[in-house]
Order: structure tokens, then C-alpha cells, then sequence
């Protein structure tokens, strides 16, 4: 068996309150997702959301169904966003090969029963971040593109937070149920994604924190905008985020991070803004 999944359920504000150290990253934190020839899953109980990476190595990786889904197979019930955070790869989807290369981003539409992940070179693997979510309908299996990406740019370098937003599968680029994946690249000498931070209460979110340099770390503040801790995230670790909670982070150096969200709508600018001076 090269899949395994791991469960985290639920919890509310109040219990978060009086979390320590550990029990928050227990709680929220994702240290390891990609082990040579295995998926890794982590499934949420906040809108059913699984977090996983798979890591191809000379074998091709399928993704299988695991026994919490209770179905024949993976996406039965479900839609699947990929970015590949690696060297090049391909998904084979229902026999349908797709190129990925680093940084491009695949969305699997409900009901594709065979899923395959391979690197192109094992030397330099493949790295897959997954994010899947229930689904209610179909929506085409469509590749996206750097190129293809709704791209904004925010912030500026004296506010320590010039970023550009790559909003790779989400409904202004293509159609999906509930998932919305893209991915944020700081500028040199920029240190926070996510400033002024926000809530949205009908979603979840879940960050992904890679290209962190060697020796070098990002703290990802979390909780209700007055009531805020921080979790010490490494390279191509993940970290999940109540609906309740902000979800912010500021780097020792400039990163990048790929967000994924599911919930109640579709609608990237629904947030509730947070201003600076209100934070505690
Ligand atoms: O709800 C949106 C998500 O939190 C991220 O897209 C925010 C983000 O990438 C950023 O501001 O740097
Ligand atoms: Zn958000």
C-alpha cells in the first residue's frame, strides 16, 4: 500500500484558546506530505477537505481510494486540484495524459475513476500538492498554465508584503464545485503573504509553504483576529485553517505558498479584512 491517510477533525475557537505548542501543530499542522513512492493524506473534517502530496519515484504513483471514503474509487464523490511543485511530471487521468511542469496546475472533474502520478526523471522527482474536495457535479479535467493564471499583484515593498497571486483553479479560469486552488509568490526582500489578514467564515483554507530557502522559516500566525498564534513552518509544510481564523505569515526571507479553499461559495473577494491595528 504506498497511500496513507491520517484524520483531523474539527475544532472550535474556544478549545484553540487553550492549545500549547503542540497540541496546535496536532491540531493544524502538515510537516511531511511527499515520501518517495508514496501519497500522503491528511483529511480535514472542515468542509471534508483533504490536503495530500504524492512523490513518484521510478514506479507511476496511482491514487487510490482510502478506506474514510468509503468508495469504489478516489473521486467517486469528489474533485481533485493538483500543482506540481517539482520536476516535471504527467497525470494520467482515465488514460488522458497531462504534462505538468513545476508550478502548473491540473483539476480532475468528479467521477474519473484512474488517476496516475510519474516523474519524468526520478533523479529530480515530481512533487504533486493535492487538494480534493466533496463534489456535486462534473466539471471538464482541464490543465492550467502559468500563462492561463488570473494574476494579481499586491502589496508593496515598504510594507514588506509585494506579492503576485496566481489564481490557478478557481472560477474566473475554469469551473469547479467548491475547490479553489493558486498559488502567491513573494517578491525579494518581502517577508508577509496575507497582511492585512482576513477571515471568511465560509470557507476553510488550507497554505502550503514551499520554496523556503535552506536554513530559513515562515511563521504562519493563525486564530480569531484578536485572539492570534503562530505556527514555525518549514519548507513544504502545510498548515490548515478553521474558517474562523486568519491565516497569515511572515518569512525569514521571501517564499512562496499555494492556498486551497472549499466551503460555502466560490467567490474569491468575499473576505472579511482585518485591520492591522485590531490584531491582538
Ligand atoms: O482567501 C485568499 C487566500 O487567503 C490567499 O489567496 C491570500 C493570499 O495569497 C495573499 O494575500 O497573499
Ligand atoms: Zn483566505
Amino acid at each position: 500500500m504506498s497511500t496513507s491517510i491520517e484524520t483531523r477533525y474539527a475544532s472550535s475557537p474556544l478549545e484553540a484558546k487553550s492549545w500549547d505548542t503542540a497540541q496546535a501543530r496536532e491540531a493544524l499542522h502538515i510537516p511531511s506530505l511527499f515520501e518517495p513512492g508514496q501519497v500522503k493524506l491528511v483529511y480535514s473534517h472542515y468542509d471534508r477537505f483533504i490536503t495530500g502530496g504524492a512523490m513518484p519515484a521510478q514506479q507511476p504513483l496511482p491514487l487510490e481510494t482510502v478506506d474514510p471514503l468509503k468508495a469504489e474509487y478516489f473521486l467517486e464523490r469528489r474533485e481533485l486540484g493538483i500543482i506540481n511543485t517539482g520536476g516535471a511530471g504527467t497525470v494520467t487521468v482515465d488514460g488522458e495524459v497531462f504534462e505538468l511542469d513545476f508550478k502548473e496546475a491540473l483539476y480532475i472533474g468528479r467521477g474519473k475513476k484512474e488517476v496516475v502520478f510519474a516523474s519524468k526523471n526520478a533523479a529530480s522527482p515530481a512533487l504533486f500538492y493535492i487538494n480534493s474536495t466533496p463534489a456535486h457535479m462534473t466539471y471538464p479535467t482541464r490543465r492550467v498554465t502559468r500563462k492561463e493564471a488570473d494574476v494579481v499583484v499586491l502589496g508593496g515593498q515598504e510594507t514588506s508584503n509585494h506579492r503576485t497571486i496566481n489564481k490557478l483553479l478557481v472560477n474566473s479560469v475554469l469551473p469547479t464545485c467548491q475547490l479553489q486552488m493558486g498559488m502567491t509568490e513573494l517578491k525579494p526582500g518581502n517577508t508577509w503573504n496575507t497582511m492585512p489578514a482576513h477571515t471568511h467564515d465560509r470557507r476553510m483554507e488550507v497554505y502550503f509553504y514551499f520554496e523556503v530557502p535552506q536554513g530559513q522559516a515562515v511563521c504562519h500566525f493563525w486564530g480569531q483576529p484578536q485572539e492570534t498564534r503562530h505556527i514555525w513552518m518549514q519548507n513544504n509544510q502545510a498548515v490548515i485553517s478553521p474558517p474562523w481564523s486568519i491565516h497569515s505569515g511572515a518569512g525569514t526571507s521571501n517564499y512562496t505558498f499555494i492556498w486551497g479553499m472549499a466551503g460555502e461559495n466560490l467567490d474569491y473577494g468575499d473576505m472579511d479584512h482585518c485591520a492591522i491595528p485590531d490584531l491582538r
